[in-house]
């Protein structure tokens, strides 16, 4: 059996290149956004995000993360304008954190880390399915937002209400009637630059929309992503902690803002 990867020393990040050799190519992510560098590009638009709640459809554990899947078969859920064209559609939104809220955010600010991230991801309709659109330079969009240790999110602790059926690798439930722009901040201010999925198969193929602005998330809610499992019933427990990636090179790439 191939060894499947992961996070843990044996088949983490350090280990990804030996099966999946793109892990060291020209635009991988995350990166360190570093504001002071950010060239401000009064041509990039807002972001245009309309979502639909009847197309949320169920919640997966997939041993890596955990995902809430969308309908993607209309464009019902879309992202519009930014630094993109067209019409690219939600497919799934998932987090990624840490084992304490010192770290677990993927893209860093100036080096600072948040406890977790959000990655909202949509693929462009000018392909015919996101698997096609995996592969293409602009086939992918993903817009990052960075949870900070506050007040308790409301809205964040629907999905947290639901961690008791999908606790395992692999478990799924049903999950539908919810909006995810509830989970976005006040301001969609963002930074724009050209990257890769930050997972295998690394594809790099994603315009990376990272929002300036962060949403809340108090202790016990942090608790909660940590007690979901990276193993399925039955194996021996391993808490699903720290499933990100650090930082990559940026190897050239200009990070663009949309704000000033
Ligand atoms: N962390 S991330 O947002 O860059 C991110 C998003 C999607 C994925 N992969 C998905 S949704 O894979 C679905 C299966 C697939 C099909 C073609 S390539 C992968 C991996 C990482
Ligand atoms: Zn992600």
């Amino acid at each position: 059996l191939t060894m499947s990867w992961g996070y843990a020393s044996h088949n983490g990040p350090d280990k990804w290149a030996d099966n999946f050799p793109v892990a060291n190519g020209p635009r991988q992510s995350p990166i360190d956004i570093v504001p002071a560098q950010a060239v401000y590009d009064s041509s990039l638009k807002p972001l245009n995000i309309k979502y639909d709640p009847s197309t949320s459809m169920d919640i997966l554990n997939n041993g890596h993360s955990f995902q809430v899947t969308f309908a993607d078969d209309t464009d019902s859920s879309s992202l519009r304008d930014g630094p993109i064209s067209g019409v690219y559609r939600l497919k799934q939104f998932h987090f990624h954190w840490g084992a304490s809220d010192d770290k677990g955010s993927e893209h860093t600010v100036a080096g600072a880390k948040f406890p977790a991230e959000l990655h909202l991801v949509h693929w462009n309709t000018k392909y015919p399915s996101f698997g096609e659109a995996a592969s293409k330079p602009d086939g992918l969009a993903v817009v990052g937002v960075f949870l900070k240790p506050g007040d308790a999110n409301p809205n964040l602790q629907k999905v947290l209400d639901c961690f008791d059926s999908i606790k395992a690798k692999g478990k799924q439930t049903s999950f539908t009637g919810f909006d995810p722009a509830c989970l976005l901040p006040a301001s969609l201010n963002y930074w724009t630059y050209d990257g890769s999925l930050t997972t295998p198969p690394l594809l790099e193929s994603v315009t990376w929309i990272v929002c300036k602005e962060t949403i809340s998330v108090s202790p016990e809610q942090m608790a909660r992503f940590r007690s979901l499992l990276f193993t399925p019933e039955g194996e021996a427990e391993c808490c699903m902690v720290d499933n990100y990636r650090p930082p990559q090179p940026l190897k050239g790439r200009a990070v663009r803002a949309s704000f000033q």
